[in-house]
């Protein structure tokens, strides 16, 4: 039977108070994310992550002093795996790959090497594709996986952002959040659905980045999927770190404009599949706080995805497909679907390698 090892990417989080600063500084030096010559990068990045530890750290301390994701990412691993081996077709093992946080590409490239496999897919747990995180996670696995000597085929999952069993299982927990948030309000309370990403500087996305249309594309793939009628909705962007101007509605000025309205929110996590800081402290702490400042009459929020079985069905059934040969295209050419498959064209490529993206 074919050996098929499936590497989970995902961003990782500090295990420790003592690991936030060394963490922050694996994210400020990525060339993904901090877009400086590089003779800057490393001093530049190491200065960016000594002033955010202390705020950061107050974060993470809210919530035991470490970040949950490592925990959440491998409990997606084994029931995702489980998942998988039930299809019988061949025997699959998962692989957890942090981008900034233990365990990293090269670990997890040795780990895939000692098992052996036949064949390597990459799953990132970014339902939408960005150069600031598949992107990113590609380039660090190409690496690490050539210097950990493994040469067998690897296919690339590059997003899933409009998978209607995706949208689905996301659907069902909107939905689910929705009945409970309106039977908590007073019938002449509306209800406003917030669906929160994680912003992006506007530079990023003017330079060809995908992730703000494919965000938009869940939405509309999971909205199209509710059974809500008149559904009153809005896309907004979350966890501005940086000066620089961010994609926007922001979710603070849309927390701002349902306290005008005088309407309830439920806030749904919509680039992020597993709790996490951005989670549980800035949407379930400060948001909170903000809107019952600002008089918003409810706030209420959506679970992640975390390993709802209806998420790890829709993840079983993609990896099961992209194993089939049906090869997943890149799906994006500017708003069009893109002619070529995820990994040949310049939509896919980390920008240190693609200087010609559409
Ligand atoms: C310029 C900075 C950043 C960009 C661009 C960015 C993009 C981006 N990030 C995620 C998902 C996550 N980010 C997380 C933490 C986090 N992100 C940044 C900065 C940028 N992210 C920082 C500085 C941090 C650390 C926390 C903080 O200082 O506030 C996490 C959480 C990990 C955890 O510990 O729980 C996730 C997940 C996406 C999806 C994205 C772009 C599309
Ligand atoms: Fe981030
Ligand atoms: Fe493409």
């Amino acid at each position: 039977m074919q050996r098929v090892a499936v590497v989970l990417f995902n961003l990782g989080g500090p295990d420790a108070p003592e690991s936030v600063r060394p963490f922050l500084e694996n994210l400020f030096t990525d060339p993904a994310i901090l877009r400086v010559p590089g003779f800057i990068r490393p001093w530049l990045g190491r200065f960016i992550a000594k002033r955010r530890t202390k705020a950061a750290s107050e974060n993470y301390a809210i919530i035991g002093g470490r970040s949950p994701l490592l925990e959440l990412t491998e409990e997606q691993g084994r029931n995702l795996e489980a998942a998988l081996n039930q299809s019988g077709q061949a025997e699959y093992r998962c692989f957890t790959a942090m981008r900034y946080w233990h365990p990293m590409s090269d670990a997890a490239a040795r780990a895939v090497q000692a098992w052996e496999p036949d064949s390597v897919l990459l799953l990132p747990l970014y339902p939408q594709y960005s150069t600031t995180t598949t992107g990113s996670s590609v380039a660090a696995w190409d690496q690490a996986a050539a210097q950990a000597g493994l040469r067998v085929p690897t296919t690339t999952l590059c997003c899933y952002h409009s998978d209607p069993a995706f949208a689905a299982a996301t659907a069902a927990e909107v939905q689910a959040a929705y009945g409970r948030a309106r039977a908590a309000l007073p019938a002449e309370v509306r209800l406003r659905v917030l669906f929160s990403a994680h912003g992006l500087p506007e530079s990023i996305v003017k330079r060809g980045d995908p992730y703000q249309w494919q965000v938009e594309q869940t939405v509309a793939a999971v909205v199209g999927a509710l059974t809500i009628p008149g559904l009153d909705h809005v896309v907004c962007y979350q966890s501005r770190v940086t000066p620089q101007k961010w994609i926007g509605p922001s979710t603070e000025a849309e927390l701002e404009r349902a306290g005008h309205d005088k309407v309830a929110v439920l806030v749904c996590p919509i680039a992020f599949v597993s709790e996490h800081s951005e989670t549980l402290v800035e949407l379930d702490v400060e948001y909170r706080e903000e809107a019952e400042r600002l008089g918003v009459p409810g706030y209420f929020r959506v679970p992640a995805q975390n390993s709802d079985p209806g998420f790890i069905a829709a993840l079983r059934d993609l990896v099961l497909r992209t194993v089939a040969g049906s090869r997943r295209l890149c799906s994006f050419a500017g708003g069009r679907q893109c002619p070529k498959p995820f990994g040949d064209c310049p939509h896919a490529k980390a920008p240190a390698r693609s200087k010609e993206m559409a």
